[in-house]
């Protein structure tokens, strides 16, 4: 609840602005009723002035534009309050502790957003701006009036409550059971979606559509079946509900025909009294079965914006160079329970080429991400110069580092926005980058130049050229320490050893560390360190461990076998 609190204060002028709009809305529509019995009475017995007339035309003129105006803030709010929830997963994305982040699927994550920011929407606007704003001045003010005219029916009416009550509870819970489970098969439904989406190369590879289609078939079967059901109860109680509204006003009619002791005028507002008394019972009762199921869905999404920040981004030591050596030592790792390093040492010299070899699983990429900080050691340490990276502010250490992985990530933006972002940097110097990375073809066949949109994540590009687009970003960068995870992986020897010998050239000061399953591409690397287990087996230069190391020189024939 915290974060709709905070949601409504951020936005408290328009909330309330939209409460007492609400409010006053309720009050004028039931004093209108009111008044309406005053004027019938006037009329009958001769007594009507113009004032009159004129009072209750005012009164309904300003409930009309009243009930417009309100449209201003209750739409700001109902859209904005949307968004604001989608805003603040964005920055808890910006802020999450990485571990944390990874043990969530992405697709599933997003599901739980869009769902929970709807929800979260549901439980303030739907339901608690509605409850405050309509639901109970509607049944204060209608009561108040009622008791003004007849405290008796009040009375009545009260007990109509109590029988109200009972009725509509025993049909939520029927509701409420419908609702979880169209819930949690339109879930199913979007995660078949989802996965279809993503997934679609392996799926059709692998003919699982025909298995997908048929799961979400079904699915689609049970949400149809549970709606109609739904409907049909929804129908049954709004049918009971009118029933009882109807017993109620035969018995004012009845009772104000026996005991003499109402007027028309009284009788007729009695009427549309008990409409304004009753009315908001029934809304408030579907209205409660959406808020319970909202409020599930919505505890997912703040479990998220619950979990832990990475609190080092913007905490420690402020650095803006970092021209020193890097060293690990008696560094541990743990996934769950499972050690991937411990005890392990290793120096990395200021503008050193180091490589990092092993089998796959041996621990390489999870050094990668401890040096980069998105890990934290749970023993040792790793120092860079005087420094310690557990007591370095990152956001001022990735001004310091550049880190690409094999995914080479492309965003949805033009050729030029995805190689220098937002710097202002001339077309020729752009260009240069690309032709280092032999990208200078390509750029030639594009109709509109750096201006091209390159699609979400790149798919207008190979995987080599992906790769090669991210290599070209560091012609621009001013990182002192490189990493470079699997990053030409996907580009062929030739391509790969041309573009590798240029990005070696241009970072000649810098330190650079590599990963690499290719171990031709790494002939030339003063520095390969040897990992098997996450313990390190060999460190040395390419020559001298395929003399002297027989598990470098047996995964370096296994690399050229490949
Ligand atoms: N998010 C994770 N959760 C649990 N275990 C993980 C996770 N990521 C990696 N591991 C495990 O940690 C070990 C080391 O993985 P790591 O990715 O560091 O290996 P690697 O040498 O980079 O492998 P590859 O060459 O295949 O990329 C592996 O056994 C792997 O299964």
């Amino acid at each position: 609840m915290n974060y709709l609190v905070e949601i409504a204060k951020k936005n408290k002028f328009l909330v309330c602005i939209y409460l007492l709009s609400g409010i006053l809305i309720a009050f004028l529509s039931n004093f209108s009723a009111n008044y309406f019995q005053r004027l019938i009475d006037k009329f009958n017995d001769g007594s009507l002035a113009v004032s009159n007339i004129i009072i209750y035309g005012f009164v309904l003129a300003i409930v009309c534009v009243l009930d417009y105006l309100d449209e201003y803030p209750g739409r700001s709010l109902e859209h904005g309050i949307y968004i604001d929830l989608k805003l603040k997963a964005l920055n808890k994305i910006s802020r999450i502790d990485y571990q944390v982040y990874q043990s969530m699927g992405t697709g599933k994550l997003v599901q739980k957003i869009e769902n929970g920011a709807s929800a979260g929407k549901g439980v303030l606007f739907d339901f608690l701006f509605c409850l405050f704003r309509q639901l109970c001045p509607s049944i204060l003010f209608s009561m108040i009036f009622i008791y003004s005219i007849n405290k008796k029916v009040m009375l009545i009416i009260l007990i109509g409550y109590i029988a109200v009550f009972f009725i509509t509870n025993l049909l939520l819970k029927v509701l409420y059971q419908i609702k979880e489970r169209i819930l949690s098969n339109e879930e199913m439904m979007n995660h078949i979606l989802v996965r279809g989406f993503m997934e679609m190369v392996v799926f059709r590879i692998n003919k699982r559509f025909k298995h997908e289609i048929e799961k979400a078939e079904l699915a689609k079967k049970e949400i149809v079946n549970s709606k109609v059901k739904m409907t049909l109860i929804h129908e049954a109680f709004f049918a009971i509900f009118a029933l009882l509204v109807i017993v109620i006003k035969i018995f004012i009619i009845a009772y104000g025909w026996v005991t003499k002791s109402l007027s028309i005028g009284a009788i007729i507002a009695l009427i549309t009294l008990i409409d304004n008394a009753y009315t908001p019972i029934a809304i408030f009762n579907v209205l409660f079965v959406q808020y319970k199921l909202d409020r599930t869905a919505f505890k997912r999404y703040t479990d998220f914006l619950d979990s832990e920040n990475d609190e080092q981004l913007d905490k420690g030591e402020k650095i803006t160079s970092l021209k020193a050596d890097i060293s690990c030592t008696g560094l541990k790792f743990l996934y769950d329970n499972r050690v991937v390093l411990d005890n392990f040492d290793l120096n990395i010299r200021h503008g050193e080429n180091v490589a990092l070899v092993g089998e796959s699983g041996s621990g390489k990429s999870t050094l990668i991400k401890l040096l980069s900080g998105l890990l934290k050691p749970q023993g040792g340490k790793i120092s860079i110069g005087t420094y310690e990276l557990n007591n370095i502010d990152l956001n001022s250490y990735y001004d310091c580092i550049t880190y690409i992985t094999q995914e080479s990530p492309i965003f949805d933006g033009t050729l030029r926005e995805n190689l220098v972002f937002d710097k202002n940097v001339e077309d020729y110097e752009i260009i240069k980058a690309l032709e280092q990375v032999e990208l200078l073809d390509l750029y030639n066949k594009l109709e509109n130049g750096l201006d091209t949109e390159l699609g979400e994540r790149g798919t207008a590009l190979s995987g080599g050229e992906r790769q090669r687009l991210a290599l070209a970003r560091l012609w621009f960068s001013q990182a002192n320490i490189i990493i470079l995870d699997e990053a030409t992986s996907a580009m062929d020897n030739i391509t790969e050893e041309i573009v590798m010998n240029r990005v070696m050239d241009l970072l000649r000061t810098q330190t650079v560390i590599v990963i690499a399953h290719r171990l031709n591409s790494i002939r030339k690397f003063e520095h390969i360190v040897v990992l098997r287990e996450g313990r390190i087996v060999g460190q040395d230069s390419f020559n001298k461990l395929l003399e002297n190391n027989a598990y470098f020189k047996d995964l370096y024939y296994a690399s050229t076998r490949d």
